[in-house]
């Protein structure tokens, strides 16, 4: 089944690491319930069966496979995939790296049934390319060290829609998505039991084409370290009995004359997702630019922290959102009331209000508590966080390399909140290591969504839900998402505007999905809490 591709109404899938994939194989065989060498046919007919799925002609006859395969189990696999298409009337060639003798046993056992049917050649400086299909079985998830160009040379004039990967192109750190020296592009990525971070981060879409996750009987689940959001974490579909009231009150700060727009998309977008009350705290001299541009929001004038502690007197102001437009002195002035201990109201902090604290980070997170989310982009996180972000710029000279997923979580631990780490791959992290990627890959690509005020209007759906009681970590989780079905729900030509004004269309259709599972079209799939 593709994940990808399932539409499955599942909140979210665990992403494994290589390290977690193992322990689950491992525990599988220790337990009696499979051998390794059941695990690598079932994992070779995966591959097979998604060939026979992408490659129709390969059924008409003719068709020429070449194989490669590596010196572990990825190889293996690649020897059983070579047997499999061979039963299947296919023209194989066979070429290994290295040699036969230091196989792991059950690669071992592949290479020699293989031998039973074909020849074991050595590895190729070129192909010629005119092959139907070509089988990328040299490195997986065992990726250790940077691949040299001897490794990818053969493949190097193939064209990825004549390739398909095991488990993961060779050169792509599964953790990471990061390439490693070099790594092949496919057509068609093959990976099993549960898919992988690297499937979804960095440059791991551009080198797998398309992902197809295969069981292969295994039954265990990871720690739930890290899920990709397949749909909201936290309920969007207001109840029926709710009043506005009862739905929270967000306070978005804005800047002043001629730089309230970007505030005033937060605001719109925390109204959109459903915050009860969004009122706009405004300086004296942008009230009525404000006021004329605005409907449905309500104003507050906010000159300076003094007037900010008297507005935060009424309680049920209870998410605030600063940043957007709000200009880095009023941001160092203002978010340190917004902060202040004992209000534990929920603070999402964006733009300007991570940028005013890049010379003292450490005084903005002696401040911040659970109930935060901070959202930089990738130069914000480099500002707040320098040391992860030039770690994480550097080339990474083993693997698993360090990823995304790793960086974010230290984000998370140092400031004591959920940190939203922005991108094509976005993070959310949790202070105790749980992450989640928003990822817009694949078919939820939408590049359109870079543009001018995106940002904003995140920060307001992430605002906006937190009104409304939703924790964090579940806020930041589903207004990444929610905020790119917006765009693909709009398309091309999308501005920052059409993002509040996208949603009510999207939420529609989780109702829909929502009634048919209560009808129960659907009743078999189940959400699984994150905890
Ligand atoms: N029983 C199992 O554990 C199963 C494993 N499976 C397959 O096994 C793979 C993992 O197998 P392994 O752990 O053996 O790992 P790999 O087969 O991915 O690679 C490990 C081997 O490659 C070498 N290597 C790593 N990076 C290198 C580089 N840059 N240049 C040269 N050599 C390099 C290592 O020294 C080691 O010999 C999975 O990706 C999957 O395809 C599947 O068959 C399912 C069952
Ligand atoms: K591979």
């Amino acid at each position: 089944m593709s994940e990808i591709e399932s539409g499955a109404m599942k909140k979210a899938t665990e992403l494994l690491t290589a390290a977690e994939m193992r322990a689950i194989e491992t525990a599988a065989m220790d337990s009696g319930a499979v051998s390794g060498i059941e695990l690598m046919e079932r994992a070779g007919a995966a591959v097979v069966a998604a060939v026979e799925e992408g490659w129709p002609q390969l059924a008409r006859g003719a068709f020429r496979v070449v194989v490669l395969c590596g010196p572990g189990n990825n190889g293996g696999d690649g020897f059983v995939i070579a047997r499999l298409l061979r039963e299947r009337g296919c023209e194989v060639e066979l070429y290994l790296l290295g040699e036969a003798v230091g196989l792991p046993r059950d690669a071992q056992a592949n290479c020699d049934r293989w031998r039973e049917m074909g020849a074991v050649q050595p590895w190729p400086a070129k192909l010629d390319g005119q092959a139907d299909l070509y089988v990328d079985a040299v490195f997986g998830a065992g990726l250790s060290r940077p691949v040299g160009e001897r490794v990818v040379a053969p493949l190097a004039g193939v064209p990825p829609e004549r390739i398909v990967a095991v488990d993961a192109p060779t050169g792509l750190c599964m953790d990471s998505g990061r390439v490693l020296g070099s790594a092949v592009s496919a057509a068609v990525t093959v990976t099993f039991h549960a898919p992988r971070p690297g499937h979804y981060l960095a440059d791991g879409p551009a080198h797998c084409g398309r992902v197809i996750c295969s069981s292969i009987g295994l039954r265990g689940e990871g720690p739930r370290r890290a899920v990709r959001v397949d749909a909201p974490l936290v309920p969007v579909l207001k109840s029926a009995d709710g009043h506005k009231y009862s739905h929270g009150h967000a306070l978005v700060l804005s800047g002043g004359s001629g730089r309230t727009g970007a505030a005033r998309l937060t605001a719109r977008g925390a109204l959109r997702i459903g915050a009860g009350l969004v009122t706009l705290g405004v300086p004296g001299a942008a009230q009525l630019e404000v006021a004329a541009q605005s409907t449905g929001v309500m104003l507050t004038r906010v000159d300076g922290p003094e007037a900010f502690s008297k507005v935060l007197e009424d309680e049920r102001i209870n998410a605030l959102c600063l940043g957007p437009g709000l200009g880095r002195d009023r941001a160092r002035s203002l978010v340190p009331v917004a902060l202040e201990a004992g209000t534990r109201r929920a603070v999402v902090l964006d733009a300007d209000a991570l940028s005013a604290f890049a010379d003292a980070p450490d005084a903005l997170f002696a401040r911040l508590h659970p109930g935060c989310v901070l959202t930089p982009h990738g130069g914000e996180f480099a500002r707040l966080f320098p040391d992860p972000a030039k770690q994480l710029a550097e080339e990474p000279a083993r693997g698993p390399a360090l990823s995304r997923l790793d960086v974010a979580r230290a984000a998370a631990e140092r400031a004591g909140c959920t940190v939203l780490l922005k991108g094509p791959d976005t993070v959310i992290a949790r202070p105790d290591g749980m992450c989640a990627v928003n990822a817009a890959r694949y078919a939820r690509s939408v590049p359109w969504l870079a543009t001018a005020g995106a940002g904003d209007v995140l920060a307001g759906f992430i605002a906006g839900l937190m009104a409304r009681g939703a924790d964090a970590f579940g806020a930041a989780a589903t207004a990444a998402w929610l905020h790119v079905e917006c765009a693909l729900q709009f398309g091309p030509g999308l501005i920052a505007e059409d993002l509040p004004e996208s949603l009510p269309a999207v939420l529609r259709q989780l109702d829909q999905a929502a009634g048919r599972i209560r009808a129960g079209s659907a009743a078999e799939e189940s959400s699984t809490p994150l905890q």
